[in-house]
Parts: structure tokens; C-alpha cells; sequence
């Protein structure tokens, strides 16, 4: 189980590959989590955003932790494997939590419940009893997805559970790191690529970042150099790995994401469920004219 301590460095979020018949692709998973793997990275997370979790199903992501587990195991890699359990109901995500701890997660991945706009104290509520679960929790607050933004109040008593190790923060900003770090928070991971640089500035132990999907080893340079005390050197990589992000973002994610990864011959097919759709044209025009200009891809 992942403890507070270890929350810290690159965390991916994966994505999950599909054949052009929208099943999982499976060989495909084994190699892009060989790749990611042995790319340095800190830890895994099955399911996140980037993982289309709105479009995957509970069977389907036992398949993905099964088959993420089997791929370390014969690489010889042990790095955490953080899973998205957040629903919105309470019940649901309990039962996911439970289910997610029983398939050997490290920890979960529980975002804000959307939709349904509970009180403070519902949403309070919901992280208590998902936390007396027992399997180590990571709150995912993502307020431009969730439509319900936490107050800095209710964030701190959600932080002061036992069980709960962290928090991914996707705000936008870095007012609601800010303010927990001043009272001596538990580990944020940044979950918003482009606050990435600055929420390190804030104290922030690393990130989820979608994007280090492709670049990973800036992101890990970014992060290293930061914490080996070279933060102009960091800041620096960063700015230049900056365009990457808001083109990678520039429509729905992971559609430029996928893409990428079929050019890399990672996996065979960028496939999306909908509502999601691929890159467009435009866009892909616009990334290859930025990797051709700055060499990013690595
Ligand atoms: O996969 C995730 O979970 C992530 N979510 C954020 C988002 O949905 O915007 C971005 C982050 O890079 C990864």
C-alpha cells in the first residue's frame, strides 16, 4: 500500500487503448506500460481521466490492473499502481474501493462526485466512508469536470482523514495548494500539466500528468531538477515543454495523446470511445509543425 511518504515524482495517468471495434487492446497495453515502465517513472494510475474512466467499465479495469501487475511482474518493476474508483455514489465507490484494494491497488484515486452538486458535508461524508475502506486514498479535485468546487475548509478536514494520503490538485491554480501547504498539508501531486512549474514552487510533492505520457523524460527532468535544488534549470525545461502541453490539451484529452503514441508505435490504434473523438486534422498539423520545430517527442 502506498503510504504519504512515497507520493512523490511522475505519476502517469494511462490511457486506455482500444481496437478500431472499440474493445480493449490488450498487447497493446502490455507494450505501452513496458515503455512507460522503464521510463523512470514514479507510479501508474489506471482509470484516471486520461484513461476514459466515464467510458470504461469495472470489468474492464480489473482487466487493465490485471494485466498492468503481470507486465511489471515480468519486467521486474515495482512501481505504485494508483486506481480510479471515484463515482459519484457513495456506495459505488465503497464497493469499487474495496474491489480495487482486493486486485492488489496501492491506492485509489477518488475524484469530487460531480453531477449531483452534494453540500460540503456531503462530499465530506463521501471521502470519510470511502477512507474507512482501508485502502490508501488520493482525492482528485477537478472542479471545470466535476461542476462542484471544495472549499479550502472542507479540503482540510478531507486531508485530515486517516486514509486519505493526498490530493491530486486539478484547480486551475495554485490558491487552494497554497493554503493547505501554509497549514501543513499531506503530499499534493499537481493534476493540471500547466501549473506544473509553479505548484512545484508551491511545495507540491510531483504530478499526475497526462502529458508525461510522451515527453517523459522532460517531466522527470523538470521534477529532478527542481528537487536537486536547480529550480531556474527546471523552470527553464519547463517553459520550453510548455506549448507541448497546451497543444496536447487543445481539444478533448487523451485524443492528441493516443495519436502520438500510434505514431511512436506504442499502440496500434487511437482509437476513442464517444462522446470523445479523435485529434483533428488541424491539430495534428499543428503538433507535428511544434515537434518538428522544437524536437520534443522523445
Ligand atoms: O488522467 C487524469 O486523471 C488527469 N486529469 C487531468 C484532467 O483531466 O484534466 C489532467 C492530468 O494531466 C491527468
Amino acid at each position: 500500500m502506498l503510504t504519504e511518504q512515497q507520493i512523490q515524482g511522475i505519476y502517469v495517468p494511462v490511457i486506455t487503448p482500444f481496437t478500431k471495434d472499440n474493445q480493449l487492446d490488450i498487447p497493446s497495453f502490455r507494450n505501452y506500460i513496458t515503455h512507460m515502465a522503464n521510463s523512470g517513472i514514479h507510479g501508474l494510475v489506471i482509470n484516471g481521466t486520461t484513461g476514459e474512466s466515464p467510458t470504461v467499465s469495472w470489468d474492464e479495469v480489473e482487466q487493465l490492473v490485471q494485466v498492468t501487475k503481470e507486465t511489471l511482474q515480468s519486467i521486474n518493476k515495482t512501481i505504485p499502481i494508483v486506481v480510479g474508483t471515484g463515482t459519484n455514489d457513495t456506495a459505488s465507490t465503497v464497493k469499487r474501493t474495496q474491489m480495487a484494494g482486493e486486485l492488489g491497488a496501492d491506492a485509489v484515486l477518488v475524484v469530487t462526485p460531480y453531477y449531483n452538486r452534494p453540500t460540503e458535508e456531503g462530499i465530506y461524508e463521501h471521502f470519510r466512508v470511502t477512507a474507512e475502506v482501508g485502502v490508501p486514498v488520493i482525492v482528485y479535485e477537478i472542479p471545470a469536470r466535476t461542476g462542484v468546487r471544495v472549499s479550502v475548509d472542507t479540503m482540510k478536514r478531507i486531508m485530515n482523514l486517516d486514509g486519505v494520503i493526498g490530493l491530486k490538485d486539478s484547480t486551475n491554480g495554485v490558491e487552494l495548494m497554497s493554503e493547505l501547504v501554509r497549514s501543513g498539508s499531506k503530499p499534493i501531486l499537481c493534476g493540471d500539466d500547466a501549473f506544473f512549474y509553479d505548484m512545484l514552487s508551491e511545495g507540491a510533492a510531483g504530478g499526475m500528468l497526462a502529458s508525461a505520457n510522451i515527453n517523459t523524460e522532460q517531466f522527470i527532468e523538470v521534477y529532478d531538477r527542481y528537487k536537486n535544488g536547480d529550480k531556474e534549470g527546471s523552470r527553464e525545461l519547463f517553459t520550453r515543454v510548455a506549448p507541448f502541453i497546451d497543444h496536447l490539451f487543445a481539444e478533448p484529452a487523451p485524443a492528441m495523446i493516443k495519436w502520438l503514441l500510434v505514431n511512436q508505435g506504442i499502440i496500434t490504434c487511437d482509437q476513442l470511445r464517444l462522446p470523445l473523438m479523435p485529434a483533428s486534422e488541424q491539430l495534428k498539423a499543428k503538433m507535428d509543425e511544434y515537434l518538428v520545430s522544437s524536437n520534443a517527442v522523445n
